[in-house]
């Protein structure tokens, strides 16, 4: 299967000089998807920020990471081409769910048709063909879920990281919307890293991949 590659090689993090994670080694490949658990407070966000060039400032990192074979923390943070998803979905309240989708896409995709065009694929992927001029505030949470996934795929990313996305939706939900979710990055390729606390995630995920911080 073609798709993406994630490396992690002797991933280290320190807060404020003293050792919270690692050395971690993982290989994930495409469609992929390795859990990481770990008790409130055991590095499990921080993680997921140093691969996207967020960690503050009280924290140092050693390691490499790859992608597709590349040293992305030689990267700046916006050409990484990492899309990343939040228990919030974090849809902007004030636009509408095809402007909040627009926000994904490339700048290389130009030409309102196209970016038209690629939002009401997005959308029908996603089973809300028809939304595009919605108020978020109006949608299910379950549509409120599957409009923040289109927003980061639109970006067309090497590599998800999903951060506790699951934690906020009834259980009926969440099985769905992970369903979702996880098809999308078998079908696509793409190396996956998931937080969370819930067992039946990493069940679900299949890798058998679980990196347990402490
Ligand atoms: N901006 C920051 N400056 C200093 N320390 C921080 C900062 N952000 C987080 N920390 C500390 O880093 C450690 C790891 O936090 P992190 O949020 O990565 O844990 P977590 O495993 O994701 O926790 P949770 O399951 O509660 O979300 C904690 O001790 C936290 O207090």
């Amino acid at each position: 299967m073609s798709g993406h590659r994630l490396d992690l090689r002797g991933v280290t993090l320190h807060l404020n000089g003293t050792r919270l994670i690692g050395p971690l080694d993982l290989a994930v490949g495409p469609g992929e998807i390795a859990t990481i658990m770990g008790p409130s407070g055991s590095g499990k966000s921080s993680l997921l920020a140093h691969l996207c060039g967020m960690l503050p400032p009280a924290f140092t990192a050693e390691g490499t990471v790859l992608v597709d074979g590349g040293d992305i923390l030689a990267l700046p943070p916006e050409q990484r081409r990492i899309g990343i998803l939040f228990q919030d979905d974090l849809l902007f309240p004030h636009l509408s769910v095809g402007e909040n989708l627009a926000f994904g896409l490339p700048p290389s995709v130009r030409g309102r048709a196209e970016r038209r065009a690629r939002i009401d694929q997005a959308l029908e992927e996603a089973d809300l063909a028809g939304f595009a001029s919605r108020d978020p505030a109006t949608l299910s949470g379950g549509q409120r879920a599957r409009a923040a996934l289109m927003r980061t795929l639109l970006s067309d990313p090497c590599l998800l990281l999903l951060d506790e996305p699951f934690g906020k939706l009834d259980a009926a939900l969440r099985e769905r919307f992970r369903a979702f979710v996880f098809d999308h990055a078998r079908r696509r390729g793409l190396p996956v890293l998931l937080v969370t606390h819930d067992p039946a995630d990493a069940g679900a995920a299949g890798s058998g991949k679980i990196i347990t911080l402490d």
